[in-house]
C-alpha cells in the first residue's frame, strides 16, 4: 500500500496512507511516536487500518444508514499536492463505489495533513477535512477524525476539557453522568460528549506528556477504549493493546447531521500539539 511521509522543519514526521487518507504515525521532533497502530492491523484494502487516524465520513459510527463510520476509511485516495511538511489527498467515489456503499450522492473529500510548530515551539499536526457536495441534491453528513493516541499505560491517562455528561455507547446511547473532573479509565469507555469546548487534552502522567487537541467544525468528542473483553473480540487488535492506547475523536456526531447542499463545501479540522511536562 502506498504511503507518503511528511517532515517538519524541526524533524517531526508523519506517515499517511493513500488507503483512507489514513495517518499511521506522527513522530515528534524529540523522536516520540504519538499515534497508536495495532500490531495486528491489517494493511489490505478495503479493510480500515486498526489505529492511526481513520477518517469517518460521510457517517460517524452507526448514526445513519451506511456501514459503520462511513466508507472513506475503506477507500483509496489520490495525492493531489505535496510539500516537505504537508500533503493533501482527495477522494471522489466512482459510481461503482457509490453503489457498493449504498450512497446516492457524488462528493469530493479532501484530507490534508501539515506538520509545524506553534508559538510555544511545540510540534503541531494540523489535519483538515474539506467535503464538497458534487451532486444535485442535498445530503446529510456526520464525521470524525478517529484519532488513536499511544499512551504509557491507560491507568496513567486523564482526558480533560469535557464535562461529566455524555451519551453512553455501551448502553444504547443512554444519557449518563460521571463524577465531575477528568475522564479516567478502569473499564470499557465508549462515550459521545456533545458540544464540548474546542480545546481538549490527553494528560499522560506516565510519559509526562500532554497532547492538546484543538478542533473546529467538529462540535462533539468521542472517547473510546475497548478494554479487555472487546479487545479480545477484535481480530485486528491484540488482547493486551487496550492498555497502551486511547481514542479521542473530534466529531460531528450527536450534534449532527449537517445537510450539505449541492456545491456546498464543509470544512473541519483538528490541530494536535504536544508538550512534555
Ligand atoms: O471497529 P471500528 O468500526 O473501527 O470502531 C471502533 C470504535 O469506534 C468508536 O468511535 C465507536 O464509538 C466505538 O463504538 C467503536 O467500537
Amino acid at each position: 500500500m502506498e504511503a507518503v511521509t511528511v517532515k517538519s522543519q524541526t524533524g517531526a514526521t508523519a506517515q499517511i496512507y493513500t488507503h483512507g487518507a489514513h495517518l499511521t504515525s506522527w513522530i515528534s521532533s524529540s523522536g516520540e511516536e504519538l499515534i497508536f497502530v495495532s500490531k495486528k492491523a491489517i494493511f489490505k484494502p478495503p479493510k480500515a487500518i486498526r489505529g492511526g487516524i481513520p477518517v469517518c465520513f460521510p457517517q460517524f459510527g452507526k448514526l445513519g444508514p451506511l456501514g459503520q463510520h462511513g466508507f472513506a476509511r475503506n477507500s483509496t485516495f489520490t495525492v493531489s499536492s505535496q510539500t516537505d511538511c504537508s500533503v493533501t489527498l482527495k477522494f471522489r467515489p466512482t459510481p461503482e463505489q457509490l453503489e457498493e456503499a449504498k450512497f446516492a450522492h457524488r462528493f469530493e473529500l479532501a484530507v490534508s495533513v501539515t506538520l509545524g510548530t506553534n508559538d510555544r515551539g511545540e510540534d503541531t499536526l494540523t489535519q483538515t477535512l474539506e467535503a464538497t457536495n458534487m451532486s444535485d441534491a442535498a445530503f446529510d453528513i456526520t464525521a470524525a477524525l478517529h484519532t488513536y493516541f499511544t499512551v504509557s499505560s491507560i491507568d496513567q491517562v486523564q482526558i480533560t476539557g469535557v464535562d461529566n455528561k455524555f451519551l453512553d455507547n455501551t448502553q444504547d446511547m443512554k444519557e449518563s453522568t460521571s463524577e465531575p473532573g477528568p475522564v479516567t479509565f478502569s473499564g470499557e469507555v465508549d462515550r459521545i460528549y456533545v458540544k464540548t469546548p474546542d480545546n481538549l487534552q490527553i494528560v499522560d502522567k506516565g510519559k509526562r506528556r500532554t497532547i492538546t487537541l484543538h478542533k473546529e467544525g467538529l462540535p462533539d468528542a468521542v472517547v473510546w477504549n475497548p478494554w479487555a473483553e472487546k479487545a479480545k473480540a477484535m481480530a485486528d487488535f491484540d488482547d493486551e493493546e487496550y492498555k497502551g492506547m486511547v481514542c479521542l475523536e473530534p466529531a460531528l456526531a450527536a450534534s449532527g447531521p449537517i445537510s450539505l447542499q449541492p456545491q456546498q463545501q464543509w470544512h473541519a479540522q483538528q490541530v494536535l500539539s504536544v508538550s512534555n511536562t
